[in-house]
């Protein structure tokens, strides 16, 4: 499968790069880059750190696209917006990772799964997307008057979005396991006199620092008692090698909105 990488230059396109070149039903057909940007013009296997591959990064994504069966797209939620219109205009797969996106966001990038097979996910390890599942069959046993599910997460001090994508998927698979709406039962942050903690509610806490990649826990607090679940990520490696799976496995897919649930039918 010929695969582009938009956003190539940055921490996870040189990881999917990289991870494009171990796999062996995958080919690195192109690398973008926006406008500008120095790696314009550079070979993306020199820029990821793996010797020349041949592949010149370019700034002229329709161009790259036309020759390709799928594009993987961690980059910003503008910018994904831009390519999911691409990608739907060469019904080629569209492997999304980009966090931060908006409610309008998502409905752009929702209309073009009218056209293309997309897959869609906060984070594509295989561990997080088998924690969530956990995460929901504990919110489904514990009843809500009696447990409070708070998310708790951290990353690397470069990262601009918050709460993280994996950390709403995860508040959004304890809603799911509550059978309620994660946006009518949220809170996002806490500050001041806040009064007593609203029982129902899914908190969120965010840390940023240093170089972490990404941890995420789950805690659901009972009278007496906790259970913690939790993911730690220690190396970008484990969200590319499931992006190159997610693109696989959309190839030749009928078009619609998919997750990386979907995608490890753990859904
Ligand atoms: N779902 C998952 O499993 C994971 C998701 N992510 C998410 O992926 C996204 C990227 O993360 P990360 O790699 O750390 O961020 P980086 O900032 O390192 O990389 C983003 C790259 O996209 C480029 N870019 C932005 N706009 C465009 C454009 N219009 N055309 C081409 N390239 C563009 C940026 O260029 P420039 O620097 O010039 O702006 C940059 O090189 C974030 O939303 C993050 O949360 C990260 C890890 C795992
Ligand atoms: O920005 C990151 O780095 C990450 N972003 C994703 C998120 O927002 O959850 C996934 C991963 O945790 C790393």
């Amino acid at each position: 499968m010929r695969l582009v990488v938009v956003g190539a230059g940055g921490r996870m396109g040189q990881a999917l790069i990289r991870a494009i070149g171990e796999s062996a039903e995958a080919v690195l057909s192109g690398a973008v880059e926006r406008q500008g940007s120095a790696a314009i013009g550079r070979d993306a296997g020199e820029l990821a750190g793996v010797g020349s591959l041949g592949v010149i990064v370019s700034d002229d994504p329709l161009l790259v696209f036309a020759q390709a069966d799928g594009v993987l797209d961690f980059t910003s939620p503008a910018a994904t917006v831009e390519f999911a219109g691409y990608a739907a205009q060469a019904h080629i797969a569209h492997v999304i990772g980009t966090t931060g996106c908006s409610a309008d966001d998502d409905a752009k990038i929702l209309a073009a799964a009218r056209h293309t097979a997309i897959v869609k996910s906060g984070n594509m390890s295989l561990g997080v997307n088998l924690l969530a599942a956990l995460v929901e069959q504990a919110a489904r046993a514990l009843p809500a008057a009696d447990f409070d599910i708070e998310v708790l997460e951290m990353h690397h001090r470069h990262k601009v979005d918050a709460p993280s994508g994996t950390a709403l998927l995860l508040g959004d698979a304890a809603a799911k396991g509550r059978a309620v709406d994660l946006n009518e039962n949220s809170v996002r942050s806490r500050d001041g006199h806040t009064g007593a903690r609203e029982a129902g509610t899914i908190g969120f806490a965010t840390l940023r620092g240093g170089s972490v990649v990404g941890e995420h826990s789950v805690i659901l607090a009972g009278a007496g008692e906790r259970i913690a679940l939790g993911h730690m990520a220690e190396d970008r490696s484990i969200f590319a090698r499931g992006a190159v799976r997610a693109a696989l496995w959309a190839r030749g897919r009928k078009s619609g909105l998919y997750s990386m649930r979907d995608v490890l039918g753990l859904a």
